[in-house]
This record gives structure tokens, sequence and C-alpha cells, in this order.
């Protein structure tokens, strides 16, 4: 045990390398990033960890404490392997050797005496041939002068005699032998002493609290087998009258993995929100269908139908285009009752929303890429919500999509969007560094999705108003630089549809700077002003592709015409 703890405890032994002072070592790099999970395995797993561990079960017999002591004595080269076997750890090996047993045990009255108690049986005993055999005097030989080593030689006998037969030839009597007794007594009691030192020495060890171990410098080796469990965890250490054992290591805490949810299918989500659009264009609705079927309707009526559609932010092109197809059927089919009046207004109504435009969204891979989305609008119109929203749309699809946080400027946009994406699995593309440029991030993205391999990638900016021509000249930048990857397959410009007429002049300018492609109508839910999807659609020449009817995550459909005029209708 004494000569495994040396073994083991000993810097050679160990492999570490023998430090002059305990100084700390510099902190390694994988703790330097605590805050990845690999930092967080790495930390637990570090060797410091592991050496702290076997501190607190671990006494001085320990690998990490002779390592410690290793620091404050290395080893002489002049230390026979025989010095450290007869010890028990290397300092402590040091230190017993030059404790005062060994000078009184190798001085030339001791010499002397020792052939007097050759007879005893305590020196024929194993402990006592091991207690006297070369170890020993090899440590006393490393400090004894050369002239008394060659005198002593002279002066014993060799150890076979000494020890064995008791050869009468050099017993000088009496006093001799009482002196050699009293030596042999003196010696044996010194090394019981000794052991019992060596002995109180580790048992103190194992129960003081543990030292705070310098942190190691990376690659300094861990604990070595001896100090592993059978199944390779650092297990139990044993002392002698104790057995402290380890405390069962508490699994890893890892965060509860966010439930992936299953956003609901898009087909009918208009139906679902129609109550949604009918309260808030009830006005319209009921307005025109209250007019329209009371009767024969004056000048005066008819241009209160006008007004009633104005009013719903249809424009004044179609407004007065709708008046006009009313009075003319009017006035070819008769008065009509309420429900003939109210298919009437719904087959205008539906002619100027225009269902033969193509609402498709770009969202399979063309020519072997993914299809590549770019969201754009003023401010706060939700153009952020709109791209987590849509996410959610194509995962219940069954597509494969991309996000790319391209809104730099507001700090919490790229977090709001990984949120989003996070929700439905869908992984998002982001600096970490705010004000960074959007045009490096949109470029990552749309590359970052094309080594996916996903179906589409949605690229989110910072809201801008139209008359910024700096910020404009930014967008326009965003787009040349994804171009230089991946053609642009879809800009979605989004309006917040409570703007009402002012949204126009918006849809115009960016139409301008980055081509339009779809709109997105926000908002829906709180405004009477539907009549806008006419309007922004006649004036871009572009559909109405989706439309916003709540803050809920499921709350974006894609636009169905006839859904939407019903809505108004009934
Ligand atoms: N009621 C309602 N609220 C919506 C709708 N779409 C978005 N919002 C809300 O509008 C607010 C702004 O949404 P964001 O997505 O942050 O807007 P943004 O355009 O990204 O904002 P900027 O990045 O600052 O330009 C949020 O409170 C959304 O919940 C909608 O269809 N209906």
């Amino acid at each position: 045990m004494a000569a495994a703890s040396c073994a083991t405890g000993g810097p050679a032994a160990t492999g570490r390398p023998s430090r002059s002072a305990p100084t700390p070592s510099p902190p390694s790099s994988t703790p330097s990033r605590p805050g990845t999970r690999r930092a967080r395995r790495s930390t637990a797993r570090s060797p410091s960890a592991r050496t702290s561990a076997i501190s607190v079960g671990s006494p001085s017999a320990t690998r990490p404490t002779g390592s410690r002591s290793g620091t404050r004595r290395r080893p002489s080269s002049t230390d026979s392997p025989a010095t450290s076997a007869s010890s028990s750890a290397g300092p402590r090996c040091g230190a017993v050797s030059r404790g005062p047993p060994r000078p009184s045990a190798c001085s030339p009255s001791t010499r002397t005496a020792r052939s007097t108690c050759a007879p005893t049986p305590r020196a024929t005993s194993p402990s006592s041939t091991r207690r006297s055999t070369p170890p020993r005097a090899t440590a006393c030989g490393s400090r004894r002068s050369s002239a008394s080593a060659s005198s002593d030689a002279a002066a014993r006998p060799p150890p076979a005699r000494r020890f064995g037969a008791g050869g009468p030839a050099w017993h000088d009597g009496p006093v001799t032998d009482t002196l050699w007794t009293y030596a042999v007594i003196g010696l044996v009691v010194l090394l019981v002493a000794g052991g019992v030192v060596v002995g109180l020495l580790r048992g103190r060890g194992g129960a003081t609290a543990p030292e705070r171990e310098a942190p190691e410098a990376p690659g300094t080796p861990g604990p070595s087998d001896a100090d592993l469990a059978p199944d390779g965890s650092i297990g139990t250490i044993e002392h002698p009258g104790e057995v402290v054992e380890d405390e069962p290591e508490a699994p890893p805490a890892t965060p509860a993995a966010p439930a992936v949810e299953a956003p609901e299918a898009p087909a009918g989500r208009l139906r679902r929100l129609r109550a949604r659009l009918a309260r808030s264009n009830t006005a319209l609705g009921k307005g025109l269908l209250a007019l329209l079927a009371g009767g024969k309707l004056d000048e005066a009526g008819w241009e209160e139908v006008e007004d009633t559609l104005l009013a719903a932010d249809l424009g004044v092109a179609a407004s007065t285009e709708l008046v006009e197809a009313l009075r003319t059927r009017v006035a070819v089919e008769g008065a009509q009752d309420e429900t003939a009046v109210r298919r009437m207004l719904r087959e205008e109504l539906l002619r100027l929303v225009d269902p033969a435009m193509d609402r498709s969204l770009a969202d399979e891979r063309v020519d072997g890429r993914p299809a590549c989305v770019l969201v754009v609008g003023v401010n706060g119109t939700g153009k952020t919500t709109t791209v987590g929203k849509l996410a959610r749309v194509l995962v219940a699809q069954d597509k494969d999509v991309v996000l790319g946080a391209a809104d730099t400027f507001r700090a919490a946009a790229a977090d709001q969007l990984e949120t989003w994406g996070g929700r439905v699995g869908v992984p998002t593309i982001r600096s970490d560094r705010d004000g960074a440029d959007p045009a490096s991030v949109a470029f990552d993205a749309v590359r970052a999705a094309a080594e996916l391999e996903a179906d589409v990638v949605l690229v989110d900016t910072a809201g801008r108003l139209q008359n910024k021509v700096g910020l404009m000249d930014e967008l326009g930048k965003v787009k040349r630089v994804i171009e230089k990857q991946s053609p642009v397959d879809e800009v979605l410009l989004v309006l917040d549809a409570t703007t009402g007429q002012n949204g126009m002049k918006q849809a115009e300018v960016f139409s301008q700077v980055v081509g339009i492609t779809g709109i997105v109508l926000t908002k829906l839910d709180g405004t009477a002003k539907g009549g806008i999807v006419v309007a922004v659609q006649r004036a871009l020449g572009v559909p109405v592709k989706l439309v916003g009817l709540g803050e809920g995550p499921d709350d974006l459909a894609p636009f169905d015409p006839e859904a939407f005029v019903d809505a108004i209708v009934e």
C-alpha cells in the first residue's frame, strides 16, 4: 500500500510536470465558454473538476495530494527506488528518511552494538527483515561518509551470519550484547513510532477539509487508472479506518427541450378567422346590404353607397366602379330582395378583389435551390411576426424552412424571430451583434438554407420609412447581395391594414426599390378598412397573398378572395 502510494503520488509516476510553487495555472480556454452546453460538459469533466472531486473524498494518499506534495519537493536524482518503496509517499518518504531514527540507527555505536542482538527472535522475523533490509540501509548509506561505511563494513559480519545462527565468534560480551539489544529495540521503537506518525498523517489528511486545488493547466493529465472505479468513474477512495463514498453524481441539468408545436394547417384558416373579419367590416357589409335591399335607390342613396365603400378604403376608383356596376344591375334586374342583393354585392366585390390573381407563394425549391423570400415594410407593420407565422404555415405544409434575421437594427428582432422559429423547430440564422450588416446576415441565411437543402428561406428585414433614402438604399443592397448567391423569388410587402391609404404610398416606393411580388395585410382583425385589399392590388398590380387577423401564432392565413368577400357581406 505504501509502495503504491509512492508510485502514484510522485510526480514522475503521474507524469505531471513538477511545479516549483502551487501557483494557479492560467485558465483553460474551454471554461471560458460556459454558456455553451459543450462548455458546461467540458467544465463538468475538466481535470480540475475531477481533481476537486477526488479532493473531496481523498486524503493525502491520493494522487492529487501527492501531486501537490510533489510540487513542494522535486524528487532528487539520488533518491533510489528503494527509498521510495520504504516510505509512504514521495515527499513523505523524504521527510521520513530525514527524521531522527536514521542517524541513530546508523551511528557507529549502534553498528558496534548490532552484533549483540543477533540471537533475538525478532531479528529473524519477516518484519524485522523488512525493516533492516536494503531499503533503509540504502537510505542511511546515502548519508554516510564512505570512510564510515567502509569501517562499518569491516566491523560488521555478513547479515546471514549475524542473524542466522548467531555465531559466537563475534560476541564481545554482555555489555556489547546489552548495547546491541538496546540499539535494536530503539530502532524498532523508532520505526514503529515513524509508522504511527505516517499513519496519523494519512488519517488526518482524510479527515480534514479538502484543500482547494489550483486550477490545472489544460492538458494536465486527469486521474490515473488507479483513481478510477471499474466503471471508469471517479469512485470511492479507501483509507485506513474509513470508507468515503463519492456522492452519486447528479445528472447534468439539461434544460428541458422546448416542445415543438404542430401548427394549424393553412387551408380553411380564413374561414376560422372570418368572424374577426366580419366583425371589423360590419359597417361595410351591413351598410351596403341595408341600402341595397331598402328599395329603389335615388341619387342620394347611391352616393351613400359610394361613401360607405370609400370609408372601407376601397379607394375612389374601385368605389366608383362598384357603384356603377351595382346601379346597372339594379336597373336591369329590378328591385331585389335581400338575398338577391347580397348575391349581387358579393359577385361585384369578388370581381374587384380578382380571384384570378396568382396568390401562390414561392415556397418550393427552384432549380435545386431553396426558394428565397424577402420580407419588407415600414416600422411596426408586423414583419417579424409575419415571418414567424409564415414559418408555421410552411411547416404545416411539411416544408423545410430557414429564417434569416436581417433586422439587425431592432435589438430584440433576432431573438423574437428565433423564438418563433424555435417553436416549430426551424433554424434561424442571425448575427450576435446588433447593428451588423443586414446584407451579410441575409447572405449567410440564404447560403445556410442552400447547405441545409431547405425548401425555403424567409429573410426578415428592419422596418424603414419609405421616405428615408439611405434606408431604402440599404434595402436595395440587401436584395442585391442575396442575388449574388440566389435569385430572390418573392418580395413580400407587409402593410398594416389600419394605416389605410397611407399604405398605398409605402407600397409604391418599396415596389420601386425592391420589386414587390406579394402583399401581406396585417391587423385586418382590427379595422373596418378591408377595402384596402382591393385598393392595393389595383395600385400595384400585385396580389394580397396573406392576411393577418390577430396576434395568435396561427392568425395568419393565405388570402382567400371568396372567404374574404363572404365575411364582408354575410
Ligand atoms: N392584431 C394584430 N396584431 C398584429 C398582427 N401582426 C402583427 N401584429 C402585432 O404588431 C406588432 C408589431 O409586430 P412586429 O412583427 O414586431 O413588427 P415589425 O414590422 O417587425 O417591427 P419593426 O421591426 O420595428 O419594423 C406586434 O405587437 C404584433 O403582435 C395582426 O395581424 N393582428
